[in-house]
């Protein structure tokens, strides 16, 4: 496969978080691409690494060793402030809790990060991200005047304002109720099919599992699935049997 398909790669990721006497280790040696266009969901039992392997492939985290590469990027070779740069330039994140500013309007919300950061909005490709997000009647708007679904909205627009090459969510429909969240993932969908774009994300429910390309599953720290479209009754199949093997052992 050649490096310019590839949105993402980890090689033999591990990170271990405690101390020498009581270490724990999140990722034991993780081997996973994500390749552009693709939008891939990453699941597990609680504890099993999950949010550990999104932070460190988003480089908001540093393994303890292993590799990871952004593009033709390889991150561990990165400065703290080159890391700050690249997170800022290539990648979107989007979580559980919006976290928009309720005193801000939706547009200045979503341009945000870019002004903080000294970077000239493209009013043009704003209006487009705008337009993508089904935002366009709510840009005066603030945060308190919008539904859940809206709110999160907001935050992928937020996320896709830089162009990023990747998005990584951690539960981005955790707070949402079935409709609002099927409407979120049917945004991200469409994103991705129909604007090439790439996404990661970390979700517990085999519904909003099902809307991904390719499920990983990961239990105790590794990886043990990768399964390409299974659908929300053979990923809660799946995570049930986990769950079992889990409490026998
Ligand atoms: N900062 C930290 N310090 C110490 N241990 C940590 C830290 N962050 C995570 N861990 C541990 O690493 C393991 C993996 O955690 P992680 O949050 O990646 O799992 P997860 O699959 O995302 O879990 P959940 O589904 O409950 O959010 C867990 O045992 C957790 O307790």
């Amino acid at each position: 496969m050649s490096v310019h398909t590839e949105a993402v790669r980890v090689e033999q990721l591990t990170r271990v978080y405690g101390t020498d006497q009581q270490p724990v280790t999140a990722l034991a040696g993780v081997d996973a691409v994500f390749v552009r266009g693709t939008f891939t969901a990453v699941m597990g039992p609680s504890g099993s690494g999950k949010s550990t392997l999104l932070q460190t492939a988003a480089g908001l985290d540093r393994p303890t060793s292993g590799r990871v590469r952004l593009g033709d990027t390889e991150l561990s070779g990165l400065s703290e402030t080159q890391l700050t740069k690249l997170r800022r330039d290539r990648i979107g994140f989007v979580f559980q809790a919006f976290n928009l500013l309720g005193a801000l309007t939706v547009e200045e919300n979503i341009v945000l990060p870019s002004r903080l950061a000294g970077v000239r909005v493209d009013r043009g490709w704003l209006a487009e991200v705008v337009q993508r997000v089904g935002l366009d009647d709510r840009l005066t708007h603030r945060p308190s005047e919008l539904s859940g679904g809206q709110q999160q909205r907001v935050a992928i627009a937020r996320a896709l304002v830089t162009r990023p090459e990747v998005i990584f969510c951690d539960e981005p429909t955790g707070a949402l109720d079935t409709a609002t969240a099927a409407d979120v993932l049917t945004l991200l969908r469409m994103l991705v099919d129909t604007h090439g774009q790439t996404v990661v994300m970390v979700t517990h429910d085999p519904v909003a599992a099902s809307y991904a390309d390719r499920v990983l599953v990961l239990a105790d720290g590794r990886l043990v699935l990768d399964l390409p479209q299974p659908g929300a009754t053979r990923i809660a199949e799946v995570l049930a049997t986990l769950g079992r093997s889990r409490v026998r052992s």
